[in-house]
């Protein structure tokens, strides 16, 4: 058995797991045991196992002191990632159009976490002079950007060149600008950039062409933008996040969000049967495992009610 270290980018400290597990790398690619036995291809698995080196440790990077940006971050998933960052030690600027809901919240995170880990900066993520203006606030404020959240998101398939410019366009444009700060090549740090993308970015949500292209578009671009990262040496490791049905603002008033699909409303009322509802603790869980575990890079982790599946990162070796 060989020891191995991970990816050249993934710097000390780092802390061994209190439930350590297996890191694999198998043709060139981080993942765990789990992980590559849940992996749905199967062909070469065994020749897989064959060249793989691993050691009993987990690389987590703590979130103490790190500085995360979440987009969407008052409402929804975004407000529940944001909350597991402040418990875990971060410190979060909180993107978002809603000043309203902003106001109250921070109000209540004040509270709980002191304002000198907190920042609201009102933003579009379809404006990139506000996206640019909000990462350089954190930056001033903060010192540094070590995690991006890109979570804003809406459905409407009736304005559908909107839903595109907010779900695709805005998680592109903010990765691009956050990477001025991040890259290492650029005299960043180095992080981690997550992305929600949703189940309908892995298979059709029928009711809603536009929304699955633009949720498919963020897989993809996660996927590929992980290799191009990794390959540049940006020291920036990329992930998204595919959660079934959760119960949120966003899944609400279903068939007016159809637009001219609605006639469609009881084929979704049966997928989320099928699905089911997702508990927004699960979905949180998983957020931070893309977040903390350093062998996630390129991971798109798919959260279902009872289980989650990862598909398995492009290989950047081959
Ligand atoms: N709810 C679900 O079933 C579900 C499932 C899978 C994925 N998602 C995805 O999760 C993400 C969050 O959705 P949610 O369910 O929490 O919805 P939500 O409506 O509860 O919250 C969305 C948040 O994004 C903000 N926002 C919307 N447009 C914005 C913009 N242009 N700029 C900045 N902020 C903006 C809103 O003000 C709100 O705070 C979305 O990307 C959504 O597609 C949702
Ligand atoms: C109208 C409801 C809006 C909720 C949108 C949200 O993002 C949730 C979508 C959840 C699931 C439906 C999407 C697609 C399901 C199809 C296939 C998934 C395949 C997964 C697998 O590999 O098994």
């Amino acid at each position: 058995m060989t020891s191995v270290s991970p990816r050249e980018h993934v710097e000390p400290p780092l802390t061994r797991c209190t439930k350590p597990r297996v890191a694999l790398r198998l043709n060139g690619v981080w993942g765990t045991r789990l992980d590559w036995l849940h992996c749905k291809d199967r062909r070469s698995q065994s020749d897989q196992f064959r060249v793989a080196q691993y050691e009993e440790f987990s690389w987590r990077m703590s979130l103490s002191g790190k500085v995360a940006v979440v987009t969407g971050a008052v409402m929804g998933i975004g407000k529940a990632m944001t909350e597991k960052l402040l418990q875990n030690g971060a410190k979060v600027a909180l993107l978002d159009m809603n000043k309203t809901e902003a106001e109250s919240l921070m109000q209540t995170l004040t509270k709980q976490y002191g304002q000198e880990r907190l920042l609201f900066l009102h933003c579009d993520v379809e404006q990139e002079e506000q996206v640019k203006a909000a990462f350089q606030k954190t930056m001033d404020t903060f010192g540094g950007i070590h995690i991006l959240c890109n979570n804003a998101g809406i459905l409407n398939e009736s304005t559908w060149e909107k839903m595109i410019s907010v779900n695709l366009v805005g998680v592109i444009r903010a990765t691009y600008l956050v990477l001025e700060h991040m890259n290492k090549l650029k005299g960043g740090q180095g992080g981690v950039i997550v992305n929600t993308a949703s189940l309908a970015g892995i298979g059709p949500l029928v009711s809603c062409p536009v929304y699955t292209a633009s949720k498919h578009g963020v897989v993809g671009f996660t996927r590929a933008m992980s290799a191009a990262s990794a390959l540049s040496g940006y020291g920036v490791r990329v992930n998204c996040l595919c959660p079934g049905f959760v119960q949120t603002g966003l899944f609400s008033n279903i068939p007016a969000r159809l637009g001219p699909f609605s006639h469609l409303k009881d084929g979704t009322q049966l997928l989320v049967e099928k699905f089911g509802i997702v508990n927004m603790s699960q979905v949180v869980e998983a957020f931070f495992e893309l977040v903390t575990d350093e062998t996630k890079d390129g991971a798109a982790l798919l959260v279902f009610q009872q289980e989650r599946k990862y598909m398995p990162a492009v290989s950047v070796t081959d």
